[in-house]
């Protein structure tokens, strides 16, 4: 059986559950932890220090930016260079510890979209999580505008920001990231994502949840703190069943995409 996407409304309603002291029992401080360490070690698969070594994260204001943080964290102690953009910090104290985690690492946090994507190798993709609705409002507008146009390749969290969560790609021509990292369970827009890399990453299921769900989450190998969904379009083909969407144009724009960037830089 294929590994379920959720609605906007079941990923809120599982995140509850998961935190909840009659349920999984987490604080959330625990929960963005294991996410964020999950897309670190995911893209560690893909995308090497040697090559990739200088990554941006770009940091939204909900808990899909605080997953981004922890990401550069760990990413930092696996011997690659982040910096982060992260234009609205909410005044909580998670936000500031995770904040200060990063400085006293002498991570460097830039002012604008640009001086981020600046001598950068790598994005990740951090602004808007399942919590996502309507129109961008600034300052994310003018940040998901500089992601659209960026020939670096992306790694987006979660769901690609400014995606609709349940619907996919609606605008022209939106964020396409190389590599998803889906958490819990892939949402229901993420069925447009053609990129060369999809991965489950967040692994605090129990098996109570999994089944109450209907998840059918695949197993995760070893101690990895992720796992990989697809395959490579080079290899298999990308894998298309929106029903909405002109499929042909995208898998194209996606397969230039991926030899634009991965390719190219990989054999560079
Ligand atoms: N249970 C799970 O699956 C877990 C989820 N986590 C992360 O938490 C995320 C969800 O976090 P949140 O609920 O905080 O939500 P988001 O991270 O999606 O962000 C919500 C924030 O974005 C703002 N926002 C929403 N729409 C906007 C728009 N159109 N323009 C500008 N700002 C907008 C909201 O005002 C709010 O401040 C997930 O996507 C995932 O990355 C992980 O941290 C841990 C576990
Ligand atoms: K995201």
């Amino acid at each position: 059986m294929s590994i379920k996407y959720l609605t906007q409304r079941a990923a809120q309603a599982i995140d509850v559950e998961l935190m909840s002291p009659t349920g999984g029992g987490f604080s959330f401080e625990q929960l963005v932890e294991l996410a964020g360490f999950s897309v670190a070690q995911a893209i560690t698969k893909e995308f090497s220090k040697d090559k990739y070594g200088r990554v941006v994260v770009f940091s939204g204001p909900g808990n899909n930016g605080l997953d981004g943080m922890v990401a550069a964290r760990h990413l930092h102690h696996f011997g690659y260079q982040p910096k982060v953009y992260y234009p609205k910090r909410p005044d909580k104290p998670a936000c500031k510890n995770i904040m200060r985690q990063c400085t006293e690492l002498d991570i460097p946090f830039v002012d604008t979209p640009e001086d981020g994507l600046y001598e950068s190798d790598l994005v990740v993709d951090a602004i808007f999580g399942f919590s996502f609705k309507g129109e961008v409002r600034q300052p994310f507008d003018t940040a998901i505008k500089a992601l659209e146009k960026t020939r670096l390749p992306i790694v987006s969290v979660d769901i690609p920001s400014a995606w609709d969560v349940e619907k996919g790609n609606l605008s022209t021509p939106g964020i396409q990231p190389t590599m998803l990292v889906s958490l819990t369970a892939p949402k229901e827009g993420a069925k447009d994502f053609q990129g060369p890399f999809h991965y489950l990453g967040g692994r605090f299921i129990s098996k109570k949840m999994e089944k109450k769900w209907e998840l059918n989450l695949p197993p995760f190998p070893g101690t990895d703190q992720c796992v990989k969904l697809n395959e490579s379009p080079i290899s298999t083909g990308a894998k298309v069943d929106h029903p909405e969407k002109k499929q042909g144009d995208v898998a194209k724009k996606m397969d230039q995409h991926f030899m634009d960037n991965v390719v190219s830089q990989a054999f560079a």
